[in-house]
């Protein structure tokens, strides 16, 4: 059971850069120990969000509180407690991992022996001498993740954490925030990628032209538009759509006794159908 606490809590928060409006009366609350998936198309405002959560920018309107304080007071001891990793959060290209992790610990105070605890939770100790110039982009992104939960941090801001990445890095990264979900670390991260939406975080919202909408589970999301009925694939290869009533159950059934269905599926939207039917936008 996860601990309810609320950790992030903003309220009507708006940001406006000149002219452009880029959160629109924005409310949120993240618990302690939850993923929360931030999902929207490119332009949506999920990049001034995460700055706005960890004191890179200030918000327009509204009240923003991060660990019970303001992310823009108190700077140090704030820092000390998050990890973000936005598209700027640059490497040392010409040092090698762990001496780019060094250097890390250093700014954070932490030491040095840590570093081979977290190279191989992310699974590059044995490659710790190697340049980070002459790593592959899915092992320069765990590096930039260690990097980020070096200093053990109670929130994690990932904005799009495996954008760019193949399947298989980008599920090595699941693999990683899961581990450091389950040792208690509540993650906030923004993505593209309905799938990973899907598979990873406890609760999503749909941010569109920065305005919040449909903040829940991804099943609860999915149920709320799901049809009431089910897809039977029958032995001869034809499809039927059969209603969640009595009669359809009676049909279900007889084609069962008489052998005819090969398969039966419910008829769940993915995300990127709920988000297409929610916003009338694709991602
Ligand atoms: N420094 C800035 N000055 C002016 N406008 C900005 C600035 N930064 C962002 N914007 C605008 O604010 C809006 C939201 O941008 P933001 O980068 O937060 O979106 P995003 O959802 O993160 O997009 P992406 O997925 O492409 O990274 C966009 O219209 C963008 O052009």
């Amino acid at each position: 059971m996860k601990n309810t606490k609320n950790i992030i809590t903003i309220n009507n928060v708006t940001k406006i850069y000149d002219t452009q409006l880029a959160l629109n009366k924005v409310s949120l609350s993240v618990n302690k120990g939850e993923i929360f998936g931030l999902l929207g198309p490119s332009g949506a405002g999920k990049t001034t969000m995460i700055k706005i959560f960890t004191g890179q920018l200030m918000e327009s309107e509204g009240e923003v509180s991060i660990l019970n304080c303001n992310p823009r007071n108190n700077k140090k001891e704030f820092l000390s407690k998050i990890g973000v990793l936005t598209d700027n959060c640059g490497l040392y290209e010409r040092l090698s991992i762990y001496n780019n992790l060094k250097l890390f610990c250093s700014i954070y105070d932490v030491p040095f022996c840590k570093i081979d605890e977290i190279l191989d939770c992310v699974g590059l100790l044995d490659e710790k001498k190697k340049l980070v110039k002459n790593l592959s982009k899915g092992m320069k992104q765990r590096v930039k993740l260690a990097r980020v939960f070096l200093h053990e941090p109670e929130i994690l801001f990932l904005d799009e954490p495996t954008s760019g990445l193949d399947p298989v890095n980008a599920s090595y990264i699941h693999n990683i925030l899961k581990k450091l979900n389950a040792k208690g670390t509540t993650i906030f991260l923004t993505t593209h990628n309905m799938e990973e939406a899907d598979l990873l975080c406890d609760r999503i919202g749909f941010l569109v032209e920065g305005k919040l909408s449909l903040v829940d589970s991804p099943t609860k999301i999915k149920l709320k538009y799901t049809k009431s009925n089910v897809k039977l694939l029958m032995k001869n290869m034809d499809t039927h759509y059969v209603e969640l009533n009595e009669s359809g159950g009676e049909k279900i059934l007889s084609l069962i006794k008489s052998k005819e269905i090969s398969s039966i599926h419910s008829c769940e939207p993915t995300l990127g159908e709920v988000f297409l039917k929610v916003t009338g936008r694709d991602l």
